[in-house]
């Protein structure tokens, strides 16, 4: 089977690990690429700055860009990837949407939208379910799905794992790389020989999100869990990989192995993109580090490490590539899902 894919924004940064990310995929086909109205015309190797550490496909480098807008792309694509700037995706995805294209979607707008399925296929794939509530009260013929934001990806599913104790309440504090704050997002005079504390929106998106991600479907309505999240957000000068301290309080009093355990074997899921296993454990204590394990399971797997019992429960590190399963990795692994699933 052959799924046509667009991508919007994909002159990006993001848009470019998309195109690495689907060059050579066993189901999606490329056949479109847009961006702004200054780069629609050229050809895409004309208009994308590429960034990405291996060459643009010959196939992708060749294709014209077009305008970001419906009625600029082929009407027969079936699913389209979104890494847009989050205040352009908010009237573009919808109108996407509207006009019968399945949308998977990385940018932050809507993600907390409660008929939008947030989802991370290995931890909430029942939540696809929204789409029908989603059509109903738009009356669209298409859908609109988010995967989380980057820091959120990166500590979920390890939470997922850590819920079979009764996850009460999480403090974390991140370790973020710069390339979450795209190409230009924070100079190298302020970042080198320093750390930020604080990234703008990131800590709410943290807090709210992960919620959702562990909230239940009813079949009509998700509900939040019950947690309480509380983060805190620092840019430090890594290139790719979020590092995250969690601190964690369960109902239950398990042990460091019981939680070992429970995240080495947290269910992965079946689709080309997924790691097998999901949350690889360490034992050493000096890891996960972001430049030795941000690529296990080509760049999509969690890494966890450094578990300890502290007097109110359990902490520990873990790790993601933030800008591949944090970003397009993410989106394109909702894709596969949304295929096997039957919504495209
Ligand atoms: N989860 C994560 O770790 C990360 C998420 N993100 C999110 O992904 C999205 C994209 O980020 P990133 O790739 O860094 O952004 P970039 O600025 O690198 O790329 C933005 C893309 O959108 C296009 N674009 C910009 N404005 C418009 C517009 N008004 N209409 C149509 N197209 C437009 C650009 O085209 P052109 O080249 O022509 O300007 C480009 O293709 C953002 O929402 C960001 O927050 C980003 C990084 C990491
Ligand atoms: N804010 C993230 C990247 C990002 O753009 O997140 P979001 O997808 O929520 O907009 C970071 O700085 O690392």
């Amino acid at each position: 089977m052959t799924v046509r894919v667009g991508i919007l924004g994909a002159t990006g940064a993001v848009g470019q690990r998309f195109i690495q990310l689907l060059d050579d995929h066993p189901t999606f086909e490329l056949a479109a690429v847009t961006a702004s109205d200054e780069s629609a015309g050229k050809s895409y190797r004309e208009a994308a700055k590429w960034r990405v550490d291996t060459p643009i496909p010959d196939d992708v480098a060749e294709m014209e860009v077009r305008r970001t807008a419906v009625d600029d792309v082929p009407e027969d694509l079936d699913l389209v990837f979104s890494s847009l700037p989050s205040s352009a995706a908010a009237d573009v995805e919808p109108a996407f949407a509207e006009a019968g294209f399945v949308v998977s979607s990385n940018s932050s707008n809507d993600r907390m939208a409660p008929d939008v399925p947030l989802t991370i296929p290995e931890v909430n794939a029942d939540h696809l379910g929204l789409i029908e509530v989603q059509r109903d009260e738009r009356g669209w013929d298409g859908a609109l799905i988010k995967n989380p934001n980057c820091s959120t990806i990166t500590m979920t599913p390890t939470l997922a794992a850590l819920d079979a104790f009764g996850l009460e309440r999480v403090h974390v504090s991140t370790l973020q790389a710069v390339s979450g704050a795209g190409y230009s997002g924070v100079t190298s005079m302020e970042i080198i020989d320093n750390a930020i504390p604080h990234i703008g929106g990131e800590e709410e998106k943290m807090e709210s999100e992960s919620r959702k991600l562990l909230g239940s479907f009813d079949g009509a309505e998700l509900s939040l869990h019950d947690a309480d999240v509380s983060a805190s957000c620092n840019r430090i000068p890594t290139l790719d990989g979020h590092l995250e301290n969690v601190f964690a309080e369960l109902a239950e009093d398990p042990s460091v192995d019981d939680v070992a355990d429970a995240m080495r074997e947290f269910p992965g899921i079946d689709l080309p993109s997924a790691p097998d296993p999901l949350i690889h454990v360490f034992e050493e204590p000096t890891r996960p580090q972001p430049r030795l394990d941000r690529m296990h399971g080509d760049g999509m797997a969690i890494s966890a490490g450094g578990i300890q019992e502290t007097s109110t429960g359990i902490k520990y590190n873990c790790l993601a590539h933030n800008t591949i399963r944090g970003a397009a990795g993410a989106s394109v692994l909702n894709g596969e899902l949304l295929v096997e699933e039957g919504w495209v």
